[in-house]
């Protein structure tokens, strides 16, 4: 082991990589990091940050509608330019703290594109570095489609960097990205129109809630276009672009927003050459999370898997692999519940069991609450808000399912919940904070749960 340059280098600099990267250099190991973008990945400097950021003043104002009539007058919205602005003083500077993070722990930076030569042998511009183990967490990127003007398509790194909020943007797909992004750009003030190859929209979401969205959205001006394909796209000038579509229609648009989708990033490594298999999808993986080379293993985004790809299930697998390098755990990987929101007005919010698995099995029970209207004095008059909890044969929570503004916040304390199987009794013995939404739902979510 002594004789390489590090015991071991991280391709990627995001989450997949760095928990474990920064555990085992507090360990003693030495450690280098890869990254050929920016320290960080695509949370911290183009996803879930500049997102959330973003879409803080269109959450504020989806909030404030709740309020017409009822005690709040005036109009508010959006500058654009200005949350822009904003976002940039609180983003643009994030990959440098890491950074200081890293070099203060010691861990080595190198910038560029790593290849590999041999499987423990890594170059980047023309330089070799040697590691006895190496883990792969490179990450996805948006996939881009094959027609004449793709060019003038953008993609969400562009979105979240966009200076002006065009008057009218186009979205491809009707997946995560582009209900979240459409939803914020319908707030901001842009014409929004979505375009899908099919009619389903966000297929890992309940299709009740999902409607809802959908209904909410066509309220508020927004055009859904199914069953049609772009087939190319013409630039008329700057701002004024023509979609030509399958189905021989036309639109006319400002901006187009390409997600459909993100695909592996495992080309030009060299991954082959050393035995590495690969698909469609990523990096094949065993329960370790080790590649087809015993040396080297994934992690993140780019793991071939049926693992939601987010940040928080990322983090868990560099942790993991943290504590399998370190032998503190020799087991495979187990996920817990796992818990994600779509970050639409509202949001979606689900862990554990599916809403529409758990609904046509008989192994569990579904409860729905509408717990806008129950407790409408703390949801801030959202009176659509709903929660369905999921239990299984022994009466302990298994899953959940929340729809409505606080939703990102609620489905933590369920996932806590469930990872702990937690029964009535337990519940019953923490005094919690009144009034708030999270009381009212333990409240009711004791009435069903196991009692002890
Ligand atoms: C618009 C958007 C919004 C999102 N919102 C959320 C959200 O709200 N919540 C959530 O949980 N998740 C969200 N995600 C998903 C989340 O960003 C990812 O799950 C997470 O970033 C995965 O981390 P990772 O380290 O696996 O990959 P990444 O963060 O993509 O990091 C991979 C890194 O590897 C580098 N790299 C690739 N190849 C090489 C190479 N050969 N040599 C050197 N470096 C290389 C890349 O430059 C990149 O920096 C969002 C994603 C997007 C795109
Ligand atoms: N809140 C979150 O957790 C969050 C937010 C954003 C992104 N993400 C991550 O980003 C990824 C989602 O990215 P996405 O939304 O681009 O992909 P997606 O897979 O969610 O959706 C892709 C969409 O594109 C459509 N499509 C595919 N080919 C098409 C074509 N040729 N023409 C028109 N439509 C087509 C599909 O029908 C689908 O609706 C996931 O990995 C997700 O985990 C997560």
């Amino acid at each position: 082991m002594t004789n390489y340059n590090y015991d071991v280098a991280f391709i990627g600099g995001g989450h997949a990589n760095w928990h474990a990267a920064m555990t085992l250099r507090q360990a003693g190991l030495k450690i280098a990091i890869f990254e050929k973008d920016t320290i960080g990945g695509t949370c911290t400097n183009y996803g879930c940050n500049a997102k959330i950021l973003l879409d803080g003043p269109a959450d504020v104002l989806h909030q404030i509608k709740s309020y017409e009539n009822n005690g709040l007058v005036g109009n508010t919205k959006i500058d654009w330019p200005a949350l822009m602005a904003y976002k940039h003083a609180n983003i643009d500077h994030r990959h440098l703290e890491l950074e200081g993070m890293f070099k203060q722990a010691g861990i080595d930076l190198i910038n560029g594109h790593a290849q590999f030569i041999n499987a423990h042998t890594i170059t980047v511009k023309d330089q070799s570095f040697t590691a006895d183990k190496i883990v792969l967490g490179t990450g996805l990127r948006p996939r881009t489609l094959d027609i004449p003007g793709s060019e003038y398509i953008h993609d969400s790194r562009d979105f979240l960097d966009m200076p002006n909020m065009p008057a009218h943007i186009t979205f491809l797909g009707t997946g995560i990205v582009s209900m979240e992004f459409a939803s914020l750009a319908s707030m901001a003030g842009a014409k929004v129109t979505i375009i899908n190859r099919s009619e389903h929209i966000l297929k890992e979401y309940p299709q009740k809630y999902v409607a809802k969205i959908k209904q909410s959205l066509i309220d508020a001006g927004v055009e859904f276009i199914f069953n049609a394909e772009v087939v190319d796209v013409l630039k008329i000038n700057d701002d004024h672009l023509t979609l030509n579509l399958s189905d021989n229609n036309k639109v006319e648009t400002n901006y187009i927003l390409n997600a459909v989708g993100r695909i592996p990033n495992i080309e030009n490594m060299g991954l082959a050459k050393i035995g590495v298999q690969t698909n469609n999808h990523g990096i094949v993986v065993n329960e370790f999370l080790q590649t087809t080379v015993a040396n080297i293993y994934a992690s993140g985004d780019v793991v071939s898997n049926a693992i939601p790809k987010l940040t928080p299930t990322a983090t868990f697998e560099s942790n993991y692999l943290a504590q399998l390098f370190l032998g503190m755990n020799k087991r495979p990987i187990g996920y817990p519940a796992i818990a994600q929101t779509l970050f639409t007005l509202p949001r979606i919010s689900q862990v554990g069991v599916a809403l529409d698995v758990a609904q046509v099995s008989d192994e569990y029970t579904v409860q729905t609450v509408p717990y806008g209207k129950m407790f409408l004095f703390s949801t801030k008059n959202e009176d659509q808000a709903e929660v369905n909890f999921i239990f299984d044969k022994e009466q302990l929570l298994v899953g959940a399912t929340v729809f409505g503004d606080e939703a990102p916040e609620l489905i933590n304390i369920l996932a806590l919940i469930i990872s702990q199987k937690m029964t009535a009794t337990d519940l019953q013995s923490v005094i919690f904070a009144f009034p708030s939404q999270s009381i009212g739902l333990i409240s009711v979510l004791a009435r069903y749960l196991k009692v002890r």
